[in-house]
């Protein structure tokens, strides 16, 4: 079943060009699907159009069944679509717990158990409840963000670069995280420049270049194909 139609969307930034131009991807319910290619390709715009936080030019955006192409991101929010930005997407003066607390702003009277269940989630969420967010290692912070994420209880998760920065281990450690979630049955959307490692726990991956769809396919055919890896996996 399809949860998320994109199809044939156009968007840019501003008065200036196209960045998208007609770029489609689907999200099957329980699948992980990640988008690479090269830099400037329009990845992360396209996870931000999803998000809505980059308006719809042409095309459509259908979640759930239902068209959401006109709904701003706190509409897009309502409707089960949580995104978890690359960067500044923790409060770091704020501690743990708050960074938690605030990202059930929906549904304020479950904030507190959900929170519960996020410690059970991530231990070490519950180790750091009291430390300040900019205290944690890149690799802990990438958890509190995506943990902050599930704190509106979404339908589905958009994660950009989510392991950007980080060491090699840090990076496999969130890797496993996210495919813990997915068993679960938690739909991911992401960007990653780690494209082997991304495509390899991917049920599909899409390529995107130039703002257009240039490939698409199971995730670790794509990983492994000859005309792909060179050029966008290094090699
Ligand atoms: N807020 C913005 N205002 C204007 N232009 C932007 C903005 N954000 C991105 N762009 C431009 O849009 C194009 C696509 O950027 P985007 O971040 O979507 O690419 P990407 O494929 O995710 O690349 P990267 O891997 O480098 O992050 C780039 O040329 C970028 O400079």
């Amino acid at each position: 079943m399809t949860i998320l139609d994109v199809a044939k969307v156009v968007a840019g930034y501003g008065a200036a060009e196209e960045i998208l131009k007609e770029a489609s991807i689907t999200v099957d319910a329980g699948e992980i699907v990640t988008i690479i290619g090269p830099n400037g390709a329009g990845k992360s715009t396209l996870l931000k159009l999803v998000a809505g936080l980059v308006p719809v030019r042409r095309g459509t955006v259908q979640f759930g069944g239902r068209d959401v192409t006109g709904l701003d991101a706190l509409g897009r929010s309502a409707t089960g679509i949580s995104f978890v930005p690359q960067e500044r997407n923790v409060f770091g003066t704020l501690t743990v717990a708050d960074n938690l607390l605030i990202s059930a702003y929906h549904d304020r009277a479950k904030a507190v158990s959900r929170r519960e269940t996020m410690y059970e989630r991530y231990p070490l969420l519950a180790e750091k409840r009291k430390a300040l967010a900019r205290t944690l290692s890149g690799g802990q912070r990438q958890i509190l963000a995506m943990a902050m994420g599930l704190m509106s209880a979404p339908k589905m998760l958009l994660l950009d670069e989510p392991t950007a920065g980080l060491s090699p281990k840090a990076a496999d450690a969130l890797f496993d995280a996210i495919t813990a979630l997915n068993r679960e049955g938690m739909p991911i959307l992401m960007v990653e420049q780690h494209a082997v490692e991304a495509l390899e726990i991917s049920t599909r991956g899409y390529v995107l270049v130039t703002g257009r769809n240039a490939a698409n396919g199971p995730g670790p055919a794509l990983a492994a194909d000859p005309e792909i890896r060179p050029l966008f996996l290094g090699g």
